[in-house]
């Protein structure tokens, strides 16, 4: 714990890179899986569990919040981390991307994003002034820039509109920002999938001089490889001295190998989002609860994991609880889900100290191979 943020590398491996960032909440060991607590929840979480399983920070949403709750409520409230009850750092995003993905109405010029409201259907203006200010009312440790992110495949020029604004929106929220020792203002690499944009985009950022940088515009629809070879333009293009987080990612595989191309943190939805419909993440592979052949498997998903959703319960009864629709399914599997998120950047953040990254990515990707058995 520190008055200020500070980003420490440990230790690297290749372009795998082990870290630490020390903020005056706490401390976060890199490369981090950031559960996502869109409206200030983890989704059938308690967010002791959530900690209990290794999390060191969490997302919030800043798009859901300001509608819901409201971002002025919640600082009266005594801001986000007493209202939900986590001391530990918080994340919040610009809301950017939730308002492209969730708002019926958007338009988008210099001064922000204008949108309608998914819960009650009025209008909001966001600049990126407002976006900084909201994420100060939450009383963010790390506040995103407010950014324009484009679906992929897009027109090239459309990429680089977005991307010259986004550089624009950054500097904007720099000054907003101001100087918040124990916080920090997080740049977003845009660019699409085209280098020469992806790289301009990183060095005026890294002119900035942020306290670190996120690498956005990906997991919107381009294939791994793609993704893949935006990291190998992009890292390289940002100061080793500062984390680097990837929005977004992902499956256990997408982290895997954007570890091994440089990237420090993650949050995705994936763990909780698919733990509701049935999905379970496994070190043998995924296993569709919803799927027949488990009704009257007696077996729990991993009898060596330490999680007792994993070791104690059995997939018959997984399977009745999803098939039934019950609360209880979705809490189970997202334990479990998370549980095993936390183990892989666990095993993935040793892997790096002793310098067997490659070998420990082969064993991994080979196990979930094996399948369930
Ligand atoms: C979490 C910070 O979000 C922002 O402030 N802007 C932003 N968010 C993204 C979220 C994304 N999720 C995915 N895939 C699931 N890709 C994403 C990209 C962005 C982004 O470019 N910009």
């Amino acid at each position: 714990m520190t008055e200020t943020f500070q980003f420490k590398l440990l230790a690297t491996d290749g372009r795998a890179r082990r870290g630490e960032v020390s903020m005056p909440r706490g401390t976060i060991r890199t490369p981090a899986f950031m559960p996502v607590g869109t409206v200030g929840t983890v989704k059938a979480m308690y967010l002791d569990q959530v900690r209990e399983l290794g999390a060191d920070i969490i997302l919030g949403n800043t798009y859901h919040l300001m509608l819901r709750p409201g971002a002025e409520r919640v600082a009266r409230l005594g801001g986000l981390h007493n209202f939900i009850r986590w001391e530990r750092p918080i994340l919040t995003d610009s809301g950017g991307f939730q308002v492209m993905s969730l708002s019926s109405l958007r338009k988008l010029n210099e001064q922000g994003v204008t949108f309608k409201s998914h819960v009650d259907g009025a209008l909001y203006h966001m600049s990126p002034e407002r976006s900084i200010e909201i994420q100060g009312l939450l009383d963010s440790d790390i506040q995103m820039q407010l950014d324009e992110c484009v679906a992929l495949p897009a027109e090239p020029d459309e990429i680089e509109r977005a991307m010259e604004m986004s550089l624009r929106w950054a500097e904007r929220c720099k000054v907003a920002f101001g100087d918040q020792p124990g916080k920090a203002m997080f740049g977003i690499v845009q660019g699409g999938d085209i280098p020469k944009l992806r790289e301009r985009s990183a060095l005026v950022l890294r002119d900035l001089d942020l306290k670190g940088y996120a690498v956005g515009g990906l997991a919107v629809g381009e294939p791994q490889e793609v993704m893949l070879d935006m990291l190998d333009v992009t890292c390289p293009a940002l100061p080793t001295e500062k984390p680097r987080y990837l929005m977004g990612v992902g499956t256990p595989d997408d982290i895997l190998k954007s570890v091994a191309h440089g990237i420090d943190m993650f949050d995705c939805v994936m763990p909780t989002r698919s733990g509701r419909h049935g999905l379970a993440f496994t070190r043998y592979g995924r296993i569709n609860l919803r799927n027949a052949r488990h009704a009257e498997d007696t077996r729990p998903l991993d009898e060596q994991s330490s999680c007792p959703a994993t070791r104690d319960y059995s997939r018959a009864y997984l399977h009745h609880l999803i098939r039934s629709n019950e609360s209880l399914g979705g809490m189970l599997l997202s334990w479990n889900n998370l549980a095993y998120y936390q183990e892989l950047m666990a095993g993935i953040r040793k892997a790096i100290e002793e310098g067997r990254y490659a070998d420990f990515m082969a064993e991994t990707q080979e196990n979930w191979k094996r399948g369930d058995l």
